[in-house]
């Protein structure tokens, strides 16, 4: 049922799947009470033209390894998955047939809170990289725009309990953003699912011959 109605938005040089009812409304109702209470929910700054300002959104970064996750300004250091996003995380893997190490949270607040374009292409993430991007909470437009061809654009509504799978060259050719709206809304939650391995640390009881 998880996979029922199923999309793929068919955007040139990308592979971008969205699945609306990956979770029941009971489910999803639940996760986005539990996981915004349990979630240490950070403020990060953001420098902008030498200017530092509050990101427009509260994050928080979890990982099954040590891996720390870098992106513009910022480096975050992973919490052990919690016992919600943890739950999110099995039932994604065991559906999409995909395991993930690190999964970056986002919250944003109201409709002043955003996230301005970019493409999730860190060196970390590898190349091409496969994102699972869950939302609960506040549906928001979420656009995409191709990095060559401005004629190529796509805009969509991410639902309560919806998962957006991007794979392939989806990051190396297009953008994409939350923006901010002026409507009076509620806080929505994003869970963005990612691989990012550890990198080879020697051991500190490891003999070197
Ligand atoms: O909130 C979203 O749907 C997108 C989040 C995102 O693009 C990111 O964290 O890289
Ligand atoms: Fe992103």
């Amino acid at each position: 049922m998880r996979l029922l109605n199923a999309k793929n938005l068919n955007l040139k040089d990308a592979d971008v799947t969205y699945y609306p009812n990956f979770f029941s409304k009971n489910e999803a109702d639940t996760f986005f009470k539990n996981l915004k209470a349990e979630i240490n929910w950070q403020q990060d700054e953001i420098k902008v033209f030498g200017k530092v300002y509050n990101q427009p959104r509260l994050t928080s970064f979890f990982a099954t390894n040590e891996e720390p996750y870098s992106y513009s300004n910022i480096t975050m250091y992973p919490h052990v998955f919690e016992k919600d996003i943890l739950k999110v995380k099995h039932l994604i893997e065991s559906e999409l047939n995909i395991n993930f190490t690190s999964c970056l949270a986002n919250l944003y607040r109201d409709g002043k809170d955003s996230n301005g374009w970019h493409a999730d292409d860190e060196k970390s993430l590898g190349k091409n990289p496969v994102i699972a991007s869950v939302t609960f909470g506040e549906e928001r437009p979420f656009h995409f725009k191709h990095k060559k061809n401005k004629l190529l654009k796509e805009k969509m509504i991410l639902k309560h309990g919806s998962v957006l799978l991007m794979q392939g060259f989806t990051q190396e050719n297009w953008l994409h953003q939350i923006p901010k709206t002026k409507r009076e809304i509620g806080p929505r939650i994003n869970l963005t699912f990612r691989i990012i391995p550890q990198k080879n640390r020697v051991p500190s009881n490891s003999v070197l011959s």
